[in-house]
């Protein structure tokens, strides 16, 4: 029997819990029976070879694909029919796996809509939401775009067109609009994909940072074995749309299903070397 009041998970209860979670497009399975829990403060890391369903995954977790059957829960409560845009607003932000940027637009006109999430839609709440409601909130949003702007080191670059900007830094302005949402849980879709070493490094120092500094949660895709090695608490492995395996990254490598979907048949210490050596494209490269 629940001892805790309604809608307050217990202390234990993962912030955001996906259970036996189905998704279908026609006759092709993205996902079966898809389960896993997501901790306050941790990062947790999907993983997967390609077409394995963690892009279905995301969408369905961020509300943009709606399951057959299964549940998300967030923060205890069940939002698996709750739209997008709510999610987002309840503390579910996410990036792109490719940059969806305004490209025409400054870097803080993008950030800037990053708070949409949090615009007053209702035409009551417009008309009742004036004087200095309005301006406190202006003032709060500008501080909280100037804490983003400051914490990924892109003041340089506030008033520059997006489309001006190297790769690296189109993907470190999308990672401050999701932030300007101030989600509880930080999606990330393949945050490094694309990224030579030195921006990688970057970026994975910024995840660190924003789980110490700005206390949220972290769930990512990516396919960079080494980053995903060393950041993680929790990695869950997807192949065919299943779970295959969970654990610690050090479980999840010792894994020999793990070896077997990225390597077709397994030799676990070989697998193990490329896992360290950071080497993603080596794992993909000898799946294909
Ligand atoms: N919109 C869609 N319509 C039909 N099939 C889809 C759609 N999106 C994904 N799929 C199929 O669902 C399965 C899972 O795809 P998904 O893109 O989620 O995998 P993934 O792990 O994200 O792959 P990648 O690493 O290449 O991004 C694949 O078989 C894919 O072809």
């Amino acid at each position: 029997m629940e001892t805790h009041p309604p809608g307050i998970p217990p202390a234990s209860a993962p912030l955001l819990q996906v259970d036996g979670v189905t998704l279908a497009f026609g006759g092709v399975k993205a996902l079966t029976g898809v389960g896993f829990g997501v901790q306050a403060g941790s990062i947790t890391a999907v993983i997967g070879p390609n077409g394995a369903g963690k892009t279905s995954l995301f969408n369905t977790i961020s509300g943009f694909y709606r399951p057959a059957s299964g549940a998300i829960r967030f923060k205890g409560q069940d939002i698996t029919r709750v739209p997008a845009p709510q999610r987002a607003r309840l503390g579910l932000g996410r990036s792109f796996q490719n940059i969806a940027l305004f490209r025409g637009m400054t870097v803080l006109d993008n950030i800037k809509l990053g708070r949409h999430a949090h615009l007053k839609t209702n035409v009551l709440d417009a008309l009742l939401y004036i004087g200095r409601a309005r301006r406190e909130e202006a003032a709060l949003r500008a501080e909280i775009e100037e804490r983003i702007i400051d914490f990924l080191e892109i003041d340089h670059i506030r008033h520059a067109p997006v489309s001006a900007l190297p790769y690296g830094l189109q993907k470190r302005v999308e990672m401050a609009r999701a932030l300007a949402m101030q989600p509880e849980v930080l999606m990330l879709d393949e945050p490094v994909a694309g990224m030579n070493r030195e921006e990688t490094e970057d970026m994975a120092r910024f995840i660190l940072d924003v789980r110490a500094e700005w206390g949220v949660t972290v769930l990512m895709v990516e396919h960079d074995m080494g980053m995903v090695m060393d950041l993680s608490d929790h990695v869950v492995v997807l192949n065919f749309g299943q779970v295959i395996a969970q654990g610690t990254p050090a479980e999840v490598q010792a894994n020999p299903e793990v070896v077997r979907a990225y390597l077709g048949a397994g030799n676990v210490g070989d697998l193990r070397a490329r896992f360290q050596a950071g080497s993603a494209t080596a794992v993909q490269g000898a799946a294909a």
